[in-house]
């Protein structure tokens, strides 16, 4: 399975692009990658930004897809999807994502047969962007973006998704939804 990483948002709260900045001589977005790539289950990543970031992310060496869509991260999830098919979707700025995790959910997908495999808190908070969709949940995607619906948990919860429930996982594996929104969100990492 393609893993597509979102990388088409602003950074306001971090100030520069976070998914650049460096950390340990990489910039995020590549430790985010390594570990995708790691996965048995991924083949391959591309990335989905904005025309304007184009060329930056393809200085790292894969293959990028345009999202001119400027909605957010379900467009990034609807390019994908339109581009590559059933893909792992995951946001750009996880650099403790755990690949042992990542070949779960794709497992689940592909058992479940399901439209989505989205992990799940115990309180009912989604981690949608740490998930898989298969190519079928497009026009789903299609009519919400269309209403102006951008909210990606409503798009999941009109399809009958597969739920993983987090809190049945070690703490190690909770750590793969860490992720970077601020500058000192990134003590955390260099502990
Ligand atoms: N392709 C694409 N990716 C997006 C879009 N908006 C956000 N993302 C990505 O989705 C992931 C999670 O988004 P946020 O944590 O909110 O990142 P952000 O929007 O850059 O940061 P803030 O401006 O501080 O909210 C990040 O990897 C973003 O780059 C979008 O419109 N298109
Ligand atoms: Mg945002």
């Amino acid at each position: 399975m393609i893993a597509a990483v979102l990388a088409g948002g602003k950074s306001r709260r971090f100030g520069d692009d976070k998914l650049l900045y460096k950390v340990d001589g990489k910039p995020i977005v590549m430790h985010t990658i390594e570990r995708l790539l790691k996965a048995e289950n991924i083949d391959d990543v591309v990335i989905v930004t904005c025309q304007e970031k184009k060329e930056d992310f393809e200085a790292l060496g894969f293959r990028v897809l345009i999202d001119d869509l400027l909605v957010g991260p379900i467009g990034g999830i609807f390019v994908a999807l339109k581009e590559v098919g059933d893909a792992f979707i995951a946001a750009g700025d996880l650099p403790l994502i755990n690949p042992k995790f990542v070949d779960y959910i794709v497992e689940r997908f592909y058992e479940s047969k399901s439209l989505a495999c989205i992990p799940m808190w115990a309180n009912g908070y989604i981690e949608p962007l740490h998930a898989v969709y298969s190519k079928d949940f497009l026009p789903i995607l299609k009519e919400q973006i269309k209403k102006g619906e951008y909210m990606i948990r409503k798009a999941v919860e009109r399809v009958d998704p597969c739920y993983i429930l987090i809190d049945d996982f070690p703490e190690e594996f909770k750590e793969s939804f860490f992720n970077i929104n601020t500058k000192h969100d990134l003590k955390r990492l260099l502990d």
